[in-house]
């Protein structure tokens, strides 16, 4: 049957162009590829979007780019993709170098932001349509189509139209069209972003699901913070065209690795001063004191820079702790400091609490549970002394 290609995008009509055998074999292949990026930059023009991205993303692992706009991760999604050309550097799926192949022979899918579902086709058209694409035989797409919308749970929706189904469903199906051509890596570009909150965290759940489910690389293009703690085997934060760091969600959590990700990843708490001493302790990481201008010496873990040199320490909102002025600091609580309490928002479960240093007017984020904060009476307007330990302290180098 002649295939109707003028709703196609440029990678499904690229699709339609593959005759060989071996094309085909490529395409069809399954199981999870790693992917690989060595020294990839790329330039519009004058402009540098991403530059030296070093990066290895495991076979079978959810991994989430993460950022703020225009950090560069649809960019380099897109460059993995193969939509966008690189101007240096080299991409692996699998074994292969993918530089100079076309979208359609990379075993990769790609699921778009708006779902890009062909309006005018009936759902099982809609998902049935990469299998035509790949000259699958009319017995095979009917099994593997009716599989893929089981799986989804929306068999019943065959015989509609897109725009006859919820946003949800619309995801699932777009889901169901990139799964069914069993891609080795699937790429996801904010794919959750159209949903009202409540539907994102139950299509959340969906989304790591299914990955588990069907043993695939899932890369995703993200800029919500939970979503990607969320999802994520692998978070790579991403700032101004550079990897910052990439990291478990807990290793994330608990060792951001720059001011950037500390900031970006959880509102943490961050002073910057001089280095004034540094002392190896039994697990590799060194206690370090930062003299820090209004609040004196501040003691933080990690990897020492040399004495002198500016640096700064991070520490999460739930790790301080409201201490009475009579305590004297010890090794567990030795970092202490003065603060007036300015807002208190209830969010649930926890409660945020934004002070301000009464040295320095540094604003600081306390984050503790409600049922605490309801039996401390404290209020807007008092001032607290703040203790933190030199191990829930991040040493980040400047
Ligand atoms: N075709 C293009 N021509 C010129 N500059 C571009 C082009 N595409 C992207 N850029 C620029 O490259 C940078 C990275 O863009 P990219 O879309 O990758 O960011 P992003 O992190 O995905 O942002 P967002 O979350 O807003 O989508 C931005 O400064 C953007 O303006």
């Amino acid at each position: 049957m002649a295939l109707d290609v003028s709703d196609m995008t440029p990678a499904e009509a690229q699709l339609a162009q593959l005759e060989t055998e071996e094309d085909i074999q490529h395409v069809l292949a399954r199981g999870a590829a790693g992917v690989s990026l060595r020294s990839v930059t790329k330039q519009y023009g004058q402009f540098t979007a991403v530059e030296n991205l070093f990066l290895d993303i495991p076979p079978g692992s959810y991994c989430c780019l993460l950022g703020p706009s225009g950090c560069g991760k649809t960019t380099t999604l897109r460059m993995i993709a193969g939509h966008e050309t690189i101007t240096s550097g080299e991409i692996h799926i699998g074994d292969r170098r993918v530089n100079d192949l076309p979208p359609a022979k990379r075993n990769t899918a790609m699921m778009f932001q708006n779902y890009a579902l062909f309006p005018h086709k009936t759902i099982w058209q809609n998902v049935e349509f990469g299998l035509r694409m790949r000259k699958v035989s009319a017995d095979e797409r009917k099994q593997r189509v009716g599989e893929i919308l089981d799986l989804v749970g929306l068999s019943h929706t065959s015989d509609r139209k897109p725009d006859q189904l919820s946003g949800g469903q619309q995801q699932r199906i777009a889901l169901a069209r990139a799964l069914v051509t069993r891609p080795q890596v699937l790429m996801l570009d904010e794919p959750l972003s159209a949903l009202d909150e409540n539907l994102r965290v139950r299509m959340r759940s969906e989304l790591r699901n299914i990955q588990k489910q069907f043993g695939l690389t899932f890369i995703q293009v993200t800029h919500h913070v939970e979503e990607a703690f969320s999802l994520s085997d692998q978070i790579v934060v991403m700032d101004h065209g550079h990897i910052d760091q990439v990291a478990t969600p807990s290793e994330l959590f608990d060792k951001p690795a720059s001011q950037f990700v500390a900031k970006f990843i959880g509102d943490n708490n961050i002073f910057v001063g001089k280095v004034v001493n540094a002392v190896a302790e039994s697990d590799g990481l060194e206690t370090i004191e930062l003299e820090v201008e209004g609040f004196g010496r501040i003691f933080s873990r990690g990897h020492a820079v040399p004495v002198g040199q500016t640096a700064a320490c991070s520490v999460r909102p739930d790790l301080l702790n409201i201490v009475s002025e009579a305590t004297p600091p010890d090794a567990m609580l030795v970092n202490r400091l003065t603060a007036r309490i300015v807002d208190v928002e209830l969010t649930g479960y926890v409660t945020r609490v934004s002070m301000l240093a009464e040295a320095t007017g540094q604003e600081l984020l306390y984050k503790v549970r409600t049922v605490e904060w309801s039996r401390s009476g404290l209020s807007e307007g008092q001032v607290v002394t703040l203790g933190w330990s030199a191990a829930d302290c991040v040493f980040l180098p400047y």
